[in-house]
């Protein structure tokens, strides 16, 4: 197992070469349970800087999901460092917001090629990172290349419209950029927030300076590297480091003219208090509790395939999950045998390993808590149909956090592990008896990230995707991504969007110009 760790490592750095000089984040892994990321991992101005100003903020150790080896050891920024990082963004807007969008696309396609040449490096680094299998890291990589493109090609689209105003009066509108984008991160997707939140805003001619979580620091520097080969000029993508305090500086610094967030709900309110204080713009991504209804002519294979990567990607760490999975109740049986059967299937492993299905829980922290909620599950009755154990895979592994995939049933609606999100490799499987019970517990959350429909019955399909409370409908699918499709929330999971055309929306502000071509008519 460890030789495959380190092939895949060594793959990695051939690969790296072809392109960029990345040595510092070409780890020195064979030394496992040492420091393998030696570079400093805050970008500014282009390159990658110790913070200069180390008065306030602590180290703190990055240890890998998979092993708990420590990674690298990270400076927290400090308040002056923020604002260091904001100032050169600041100074980059004024050249970054004035180039041809065709300029900003062809650094973007650029970007984009680097990013393809390096998939598997990223890949390999966003495991060290996250505990995610290599499989499955590669595809959000590749993911990220194809969101690039897509805001390369937005770059040239940004457009305003010419309003007749009658006399030979008339008006236009500019879709002028923000300023200073700031840019926090969760850890469950690091690479990719990174994408989703800087390639949007840097199209349509903002800049960025990017925290990502305290947990997964190393791909978002990696990123910094990306774009500076890429030809993007200094400044426009900085990164700094550290915890919620640095965040709370970043969203509150008076040049910060809009705040993009993936978090927690709690984080995310304080963010957006942070930004009211400023009257400043907010998009925030949050939790989610969400809905996956199967109903008896579905497809039945494909709706377990669907409800699989529902709950299982990224071990269950991904906000947008069907965890409350409602199934008809005559098909409710054999759904939960053939479900079962496939969860058991799964491998549970080093993360690095080609064959591994499912990696390692992101914290001893978050598996802590994952396996409170399977505890409070059993203690109000529910059923554990399979898994729920805390497991050393391997014992090359043994600092590493585990969780077999779980699959609950005999759950109500009313026991916390229905109601809250679990943020792990956890699902709940209800059986349900009409169409309009199963759609008022569905929307039965302060949640609404997403939802998801199996069935053959295409009127009922859109019927439910029009009635479900969720920023993101799936009908005989679930948690695919298109870069076109806009993904955000209702209710409490958020405000805003990402991806699709929104984007332009979403980094850009309205003006208004008004042109007079006759006299002024003054009644005064
Ligand atoms: N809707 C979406 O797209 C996604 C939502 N999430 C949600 O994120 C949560 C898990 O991620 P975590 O990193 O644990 O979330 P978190 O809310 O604890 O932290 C998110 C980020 O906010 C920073 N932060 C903490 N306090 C802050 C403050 N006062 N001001 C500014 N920034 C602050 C953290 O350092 C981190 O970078 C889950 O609830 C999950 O549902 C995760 C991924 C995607
Ligand atoms: N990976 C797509 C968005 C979902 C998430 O970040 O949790």
């Amino acid at each position: 197992m460890l030789g495959g760790r380190v092939c895949a490592f060594l793959k990695a750095a051939r690969c790296a070469r072809l392109a960029l000089g990345w040595n510092q984040w070409q780890a020195r892994y064979i030394c496992r349970g040492t420091s393998a990321f030696t570079s400093p991992m805050h970008y500014l101005d282009g390159e990658r800087i110790e913070p200069t100003n180390t008065d306030a903020g602590g180290h703190f150790p990055i240890l890998e999901p998979a092993t708990g080896h420590k990674l690298c050891i990270v400076q927290e920024s400090s308040v002056q460092d923020v604002h260091t990082a904001v100032v050169s963004a600041k100074s980059a807007f004024a050249s970054w917001s004035t180039a041809p969008g065709a300029e900003r696309a062809q650094i973007l396609y650029k970007t984009a090629q680097i990013m393809r040449e390096n998939i598997e490096a990223i890949a390999v680094a966003e495991v060290h990172d996250t505990g995610k299998p290599l499989w499955e890291a590669k595809f959000d990589v590749e993911g990220c290349v194809d969101t690039i493109e897509y805001c390369a090609g937005l770059a040239r689209m940004i457009a305003g419209q010419h309003i007749d105003l009658g006399r030979g009066n008339f008006g236009y509108t500019r879709r002028e950029p923000l300023g200073v984008v700031g840019a926090i991160g969760a850890w469950n997707y690091p690479f990719q927030m990174a994408v989703w939140k800087s390639a949007p805003a840097i199209c349509c001619g903002n800049t960025v300076v990017y925290k990502p979580s305290p947990l997964t620091p190393i791909t978002t520097a990696i990123m910094g590297e990306v774009y500076t080969e890429a030809g993007l000029p200094n400044g426009v993508f900085n990164v700094i480091q550290g915890s919620g305090a640095v965040g709370q500086y970043l969203a509150t610094h008076p040049d910060v003219a809009k705040v993009t967030f993936t978090g927690s709900v709690p984080t995310g309110t304080k963010v957006m208090a942070a930004c009211a204080q400023g009257i400043k713009y907010v998009l925030l991504e949050l939790g989610g509790k969400s809905p996956l209804v199967i109903f008896a002519d579905c497809q039945l294979d494909n709706a377990v395939k669907g409800t699989m990567l529902a709950n299982f990607l990224t071990q269950g760490q991904v906000c947008s999950n069907g965890t409350r999975v409602y199934v008809e109740r005559p098909i409710y049986e054999t759904f939960v045998d053939k479900l079962v059967e496939r969860v058991r299937a799964m491998k549970l492993g080093d993360p690095m390993s080609e064959d591994t299905t499912m990696g390692a829980i992101i914290s001893g922290e978050q598996a802590d808590r994952i396996m409170s909620f399977i505890e409070s599950a059993k203690e109000e009755g529910a059923t554990i149909a399979t898994g729920g154990e805390r497991v050393i895979p391997d014992p090359a592994l043994a600092g590493g956090h585990y969780i077999t995939p779980c699959v609950l049933t005999d759950v109500n609606d009313d026991m916390r592990v229905a109601r809250e999100e679990i943020f792990g490799p956890v699902v709940c499987v209800f059986p349900f008896d009409t169409e309009s019970e199963v759609i008022e517990r569905a929307n039965d959350t302060e949640y609404g990230l997403a939802g998801g429909v199996f069935t053959r019955d295409l009127t009922r399909a859109h019927r439910i995707a029009a009635k479900l409370q969720a920023g993101s409908v799936y009908i005989n699918n679930y948690n695919v991504y298109p870069s076109e499709l806009p993904f955000g929330g209702y209710k409490k999971s958020g405000i805003g969007r990402e991806n699709g055309i929104l984007n332009i929306d979403a980094f850009t502000q309205v003006k208004s110009v008004y042109m007079e071509m006759g006299d002024v008519d003054s009644p005064i």
